[in-house]
């Protein structure tokens, strides 16, 4: 096993490929999803005033317990223009802003009113500040609230719009493009003759990376003819290069002569997965290569452990790669060989348990699991109740 490279290692070797792409400074409803680029720094401060937090009457703490002489009215977005003084309430709506002279909010279900007059209807408020929003409580103008290389998700996107930014600054979409490779895939649903297949793995593929500021070419089914892959690899104009089939040894597995002929130089070919062995990856011209294996799984976990933190990676994120969480078994696992094992499994009743056949052909045990355990190369055998780690797929 000595020539096959530890997954590791062929992540890194892998990430190291990829050039810095321009920024850009997208729409906010355009970067979602993308990573800062930059830090995402506090244009105003939230909030600007104080606010209430609830519907009431704005008071002085001092004149508790009352009573108070209405004056007015504070609605969010329509502030009171006045200042009260000392027995004087200001009717007051969750959002709106605090007026002068006022400190604290009587909520409406603990007071009563007679025409001009508020009275306290229950204990009131126990402290100054009750029910106030003091300004900056969430965040001051200069902070930094998202750190370059953190990912834009809706929480993120949302203070950003309301720090006072309309853009932000995001690494440029990445083109890639998609080939399948076989002579024996048709499109799905075509009619097929004895010893085809539908093609999926383009479409998984595809389906694998719609959470990705991704735009896709679709090469569609390529044969297993050299000239052939040779020319359409030749022509390629994009970041990322997926091939999927053809990588292992055969005498039609030929993606990796025809990248050679094409110009390409392959910086590892086999790495010590299960599945996913004969995966390859180089560079071909400006392009980035990673030739996945054709078994439908081992396409499917190579994408999730090097083409998904490639694009990441691209993208601009600090922490590109999957991260495992910790799980209990449910049922024994045996002792691992030297290959990294990625399992199909899924949770039942709270613990994880693997599928019984890991056939790397079987779409069925992937489209069941929720998660993959991660055996590491010579783990020992596992027992019901031991934690593994696991990578979530579902
Ligand atoms: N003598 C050896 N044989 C094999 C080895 C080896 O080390 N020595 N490695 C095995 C491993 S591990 C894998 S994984 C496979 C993968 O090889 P390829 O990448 O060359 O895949 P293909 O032979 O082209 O296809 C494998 C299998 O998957 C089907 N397939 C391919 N593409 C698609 C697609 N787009 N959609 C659906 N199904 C697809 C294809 O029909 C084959 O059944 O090699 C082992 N062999
Ligand atoms: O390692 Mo290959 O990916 O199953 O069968």
């Amino acid at each position: 096993m000595a020539d096959l490279l530890p997954v590791a290692e062929a992540q890194t070797r892998l990430l190291a490929l990829a050039p810095a792409l321009p920024v850009e400074h997208a729409p906010l409803r355009e970067a979602a999803g993308r990573w800062a680029a930059e830090p995402v720094i506090a244009r105003r401060t939230q909030p600007e005033l104080p606010l209430s937090a609830m519907d009431g009457y704005a008071i002085r703490f001092a004149d508790m317990p009352g009573p108070w002489q209405m004056i007015g009215e504070s609605a969010a977005g329509r502030p009171f223009a006045g200042e009260a003084a000392a027995g004087q309430a200001v009717r007051i709506f969750t959002g709106a802003a605090l007026p002068p002279g006022t400190d604290t909010v009587l909520v409406q279900e603990e007071a009563a009113r007679d025409g001009a007059a508020l009275m306290l209807d229950s204990e009131g408020p126990a402290f100054l500040g009750r029910n106030v929003r003091e300004a900056g409580l969430d965040f001051r103008e200069g902070e930094t609230l998202i750190e370059a290389g953190q990912r834009l998700t809706p929480a993120r996107i949302a203070i950003a719009a309301t720090a006072g930014h309309a853009t932000l600054p995001v690494r440029r979409r990445i083109r890639i493009a998609i080939a399948a490779t076989g002579d024996e895939l048709r499109a799905p649903g075509e009619p097929l003759a004895p010893g085809q297949l539908p093609e999926s793995n383009g479409t998984m593929l595809a389906a694998q990376l719609a959470d990705l500021p991704v735009d896709l070419i679709d090469l569609g089914i390529l044969p297993d003819r050299q000239d052939i892959l040779e020319a359409a690899f030749r022509a390629i104009r994009a970041d990322i290069l997926v091939t999927t089939g053809g990588a292992s040894v055969g005498d039609h597995d030929l993606v990796r002569p025809a990248l050679q002929a094409a110009g390409a130089a392959i910086d590892f070919w086999k790495v010590a997965i299960r599945p996913g062995k004969p995966l390859m990856a180089g560079r071909l011209g400006d392009a980035i290569v990673l030739g996945l294996p054709g078994n439908p799984v081992s396409a499917f976990v190579t994408a999730t452990l090097f083409l998904r933190p490639l694009i990441a990676h691209l993208a601009g994120a600090a922490e590109p790669l999957p991260r495992t969480v910790p799980a209990i078994l449910g049922e024994p696992l045996p002792a691992n060989g030297p290959r990294a094992d990625y399992m199909r499994a899924a949770h039942r009743d709270g613990r994880v348990v693997a599928a019984a056949i890991q056939d790397s052909s079987m779409l069925r045990t992937l489209a069941r699991a929720d998660c993959l355990i991660v055996r590491q190369p010579h783990a020992p055998a596992a027992q019901p109740g031991n934690t593994v780690e696991i990578l979530q797929i579902a």
